[in-house]
């Protein structure tokens, strides 16, 4: 009789407990065909009709490789004159605060493509030279990049090499009267390229201006999912001395009570995906704008900024990777990596 109810027992517990397994194991399957469906919607078609880019998959995992030797990472020191993480934890990237060895042996095993863009239109073909240059020097070295340039001048840009498994695909765009348009523009042209030809090609991808030059090593410590680059005349001063776009009339109003960091228009970057709705998004507010009448007080800067207030980046870099000028010294910029070249703005631009 005992034996019985002990039996029974257990039977009424295993039923349970199966149930239990069953009902799990159902939502595991439901969530994932959440998921599936919800990447096989967003790539398939628009509201209208349109068919949507197949990004390429994302490598999200951070392998080693057995055997490496690197330093051993401490807990205790570190950079102690910056901040190297944000208030919703997204790193700031500050030499001392990644090790290149570690960090280059998990992304090489990734066999990444870096799409880099970057416009050269009138005289600003002058600073084309230098930057692929000293790119091929210090930018993404060991990685596959693909520059695009867009110019209204091929035939004047100038024959530069260009190392094993990277490659510089040059396309005309119009010739543009206002320096204003033609910084503002890019966002457009970003979003097309994006949509058009880099979507299944690239991995990451960073947005550049051309009159710049790299003097140190800028690699795989910067990729991220939504990148953002700290303006190298604001990074150390008061929120209300941000120059944000302050009229409510703008899409780019930013009140003088909120922001986080003044990010420079002159650099940013992350996954495909994610730059193509930043660049979607400040060429539709841009375009609002112009509709009204009103242009940002730095153009496409200023709709960055306010992009990337209400979408924090993930990853933030340091004034390093955006410096005034070489010569300019600070001590809290212990490598200058890639800095504005020093130009007279009234000679070099189409207009005042
Ligand atoms: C350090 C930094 O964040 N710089 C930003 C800042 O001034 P900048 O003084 O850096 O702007 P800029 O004159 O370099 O213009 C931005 C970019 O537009 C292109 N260009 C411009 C003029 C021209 O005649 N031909 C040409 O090709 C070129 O790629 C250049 O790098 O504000 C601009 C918008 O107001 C952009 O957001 C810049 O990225
Ligand atoms: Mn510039």
């Amino acid at each position: 009789m005992l034996v019985r109810q002990n039996v029974l027992i257990i039977v009424f517990f295993g039923m349970v407990l199966s149930g239990f397994i069953y009902l799990n194991n159902i939502q595991c399957i439901c969530n994932q065909q959440i998921i599936e469906q919800g990447l096989k919607c967003n790539q398939q078609i628009t509201e209208q009709g349109i068919i949507k880019p197949k990004w390429k998959p994302k490598i999200i995992e951070l392998r080693s490789s057995p055997g490496l030797l690197y330093n051993k990472p401490s807990v205790v020191a570190g950079r102690t004159d910056v901040a190297s993480v944000s208030p919703w934890s997204a790193p700031i990237i500050w030499e001392g605060t990644f090790d290149s060895t570690l960090i280059d042996s998990i992304y090489k095993q990734q066999h990444l493509t870096i799409a880099t863009t970057v416009f050269a239109l009138g005289k600003y073909t002058r600073f084309v030279k230098d930057f692929l240059e000293s790119a091929e020097q210090h930018y993404f070295v060991g990685f596959r990049v693909h520059y695009y340039l867009f110019t209204d001048q091929p035939e004047s840009i100038p024959k530069v090499k260009i190392g094993e498994n990277r490659s510089l695909t040059i396309e005309k765009v119009p010739t543009m009267n206002r320096w204003q348009d033609i910084s503002m523009n890019r966002m457009e042209k970003l979003e097309k390229l994006i949509e058009n030809e880099l979507f299944n090609e690239a991995d990451y991808i960073f947005c550049l201006d051309i009159d710049g030059k790299f003097y140190g090593r800028w690699g795989a410590e910067t990729l991220g999912r939504l990148v953002g680059v700290l303006h190298p005349w604001l990074f150390n001063v008061p929120r209300n001395q941000f120059t944000y776009e302050r009229r409510p009339e703008s899409k780019a109003y930013i009140p003088v009570e909120e922001g986080d960091y003044y990010y420079a228009g002159a650099a940013f970057g992350g996954f495909l995906e994610d730059v193509h709705l930043l660049t979607k998004t400040c060429r539709e507010h841009l375009k609002i704008d112009a509709a009204n009448s009103i242009e940002a007080v730095w153009q496409e800067e200023s709709h960055l900024n306010k992009y990337f207030l209400l979408n924090k980046p993930s990853k933030l870099l340091s004034p390093e990777y955006m410096w005034r000028d070489v010569n300019e010294k600070s001590a809290l910029i212990k490598i200058v990596r890639y800095t504005n070249v020093p130009k007279n703005y009234a000679e070099v631009r189409p207009n005042p």
